[in-house]
């Protein structure tokens, strides 16, 4: 398949933004690099990219509309009057070269690691989840992947039934079955998702704990823990399935929710679960809580 590619001029005040606008405008990828050219972004978690200049890279297909991503990005207030931008055609190979070298093994909490499976894992002893997200969302290097991670990493699992809403990468769910779930559902619109977490689920020896659906094929459960790393959309105009899907008393996590829209979600979950105070991660929320009996 050939990629066009979008490399973005930023700096500390607007890089995290243009990510998120590059997300939000159908990127398959978001890169980070040293404008300088020196090693490159993954940055730790809670950290802030500090590069006085740092080329946002957006990868989007080919016959992708670049004019409506550069208007997109144009609606920002710091971007409208001084947006640079070079915009490149890619072979699959040269793009995913750069990607592979782009991303490298990310901590969460105490024992959680995510490692490409193409590099050494740093710690042998932790709860290594080695991941290839092909083209599926999901790598931790977002912060509300990241959100979902730590709060995951926080809750004991041990053989827990988990759904995973909105799957991508299949980070999210393999991560609870390494930290002890007995079985992850994982539910995507998009075909490509599934397909990337059956993949990721058998680079990490757990495909037997593994079952993945379109939304319109999904059979009738309950799971007593429910991550959905959505948008704030779907997820206040999907709250009674996804609330379905939960246990009486079974937790859930819910990211992709920008820090104005969390009370809206909270609003509408409010009612059904008992909430946790909201936790915040640069301009993106995690609202968590417990189902109500
Ligand atoms: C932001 S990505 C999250 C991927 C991964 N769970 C993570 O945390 O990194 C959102 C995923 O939700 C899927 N999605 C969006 N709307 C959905 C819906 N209504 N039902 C199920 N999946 C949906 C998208 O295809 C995408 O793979």
């Amino acid at each position: 398949m050939a990629w066009i590619q979008i490399r973005i001029n930023a700096n500390a005040a607007t890089a995290d933004a243009v990510s998120d606008l590059l997300m939000e405008a159908g990127s398959a990828s978001v890169t980070f690099i040293d404008a300088k050219d020196t090693p490159i972004y993954e940055p730790k978690i809670g950290t802030v990219v500090f590069w006085a200049d740092t080329t946002v890279i957006g990868l989007f297909e080919a016959n992708h509309d670049m004019n409506a991503v550069v208007a997109l990005l144009k609606r920002h207030d710091e971007l409208k009057d001084n947006l640079v931008y070079k915009i490149e055609q890619l072979e699959d190979k040269d793009w995913e070269r750069e990607w592979m070298d782009n991303f490298h093994p990310i901590q969460f909490g105490e024992k959680l690691w995510i490692c490409p499976s193409w590099r050494d894992i740093p710690d042998p002893d932790a709860v290594n989840v080695l991941l290839d997200p092909g083209l599926a969302f999901g790598t931790g290097t977002h912060a509300t992947t990241a959100l979902c991670l730590k709060w995951l990493e926080s809750q004991d699992l041990t053989g827990k039934t988990v759904v995973d809403f909105g799957c991508g990468s299949g980070i999210l769910g393999i991560a609870a079955i390494k930290l002890g779930a007995e079985r992850m559902i994982g539910i995507d619109i998009d075909p490509q998702a599934l397909e990337a977490s059956l993949d990721n689920a058998n680079r990490n020896g757990v495909a037997d704990k593994l079952e993945v659906y379109l939304p319109e094929n999904q059979p009738e459960f309950t799971a007593d823990i429910v991550v959905a790393n959505i948008l704030a959309q779907p997820l206040r105009e999907l709250h009674s399935v996804i609330l379905g899907l939960l246990k009486p008393g079974g937790k859930i996590a819910m990211s992709g929710i920008l820090e104005e829209q969390a009370q809206s979600v909270a609003d509408i979950y409010t009612p059904f679960i008992e909430l946790d105070e909201i936790a915040i991660e640069g301009d993106w929320t995690r609202v968590s809580g417990t189902k109500k009996a």
